[in-house]
């Protein structure tokens, strides 16, 4: 089968990123620090700039019960359900489809004042790991989301500002099988989600007003789309 070429790429960050997701908060190094608590929800970022440019990295670890990792990552991953979850959108479509777990997304973001707009190109893999705790486990499934240059969306439009992105969505599934054998059901599974993301803004923005964009739509977001997927898997057999 011909590679195509960003198979490479792909298979390098996905690893890179999945490594990074499992380190807890406490072991990459200090300087994380929790902004925002909302139930089993815990988001953190450390301050950082890159050319005087607010990127701070957000690392994102919730609990949420009733659903897989598997479902966690296929409502992520696939493009269909994408408007139904992410608030921020204004246009999305599926650039390229390299293969059946690797699209390519041009994004239009809304614009939120007094920034200018954003748009973004990313891969998108999708891919689940042999759970290395308990080897007859369930996977672990992640979705990996990285900037990349598509010759049809050069990133010099002048009306909205090209962003890039880093992001890795890293999910374990938890069972609980009950005491008297019955089967699996709902109230057995539990999900735990790790959320990375790195967003470099483009063009210059405030950093004042990057980090009170950040504080209010990672919260949401996370918020909004785990309850999205609980919604949508209530009454479906469970994907594991
Ligand atoms: C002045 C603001 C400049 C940056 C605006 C912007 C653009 C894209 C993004 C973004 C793009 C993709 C992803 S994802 O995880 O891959 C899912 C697929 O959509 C996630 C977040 C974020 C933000 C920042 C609003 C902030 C924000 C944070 C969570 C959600 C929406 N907006």
């Amino acid at each position: 089968m011909v590679q195509h070429h960003l198979t490479a790429e792909v298979d390098a960050v996905v690893k890179q990123q999945v490594a990074m997701a499992r380190l807890g908060v406490g072991e990459c190094g200090t300087g994380w620090q929790l902004f925002a608590e909302d139930g089993e929800m815990r988001m953190y970022r450390r301050e950082q700039e890159v050319d005087g440019m607010v990127v701070d990295p957000l690392k994102a670890v919730h609990t949420v019960k009733g659903i897989t990792g598997h479902e966690v990552c296929h409502y992520f991953f696939s493009p269909q359900y994408r408007y139904d979850w992410e608030t921020t959108l204004e246009h999305m479509n599926v650039v390229e489809t390299i293969s059946e777990d690797t699209l390519v997304f041009y994004q239009l973001h809304k614009r939120i004042w007094p920034a200018s707009q954003r748009d973004v190109v990313f891969w998108s893999h999708i891919r689940h790991l042999p759970n290395d705790q308990d080897r007859d486990g369930p996977h672990i499934w992640t979705v990996v989301n990285q900037s990349t240059e598509h010759p049809e969306y050069p990133g010099c439009s002048g009306k909205t500002v090209r962003i890039y992105l880093t992001v890795c969505l890293l999910c374990q599934t938890i069972v609980n099988p009950p005491k008297d054998g019955a089967p699996i059901s709902r109230n057995d599974i539990s999900c735990k989600i790790t959320y990375c993301s790195v967003v470099n803004p483009g063009g210059w923005a405030p950093a004042s007003v990057l980090r009170a964009v950040y504080k209010r739509e990672y919260p949401k977001f996370l918020k909004r789309f785990t309850a999205y997927v609980i919604n949508q898997s209530k009454n479906k057999p469970i994907m594991f």
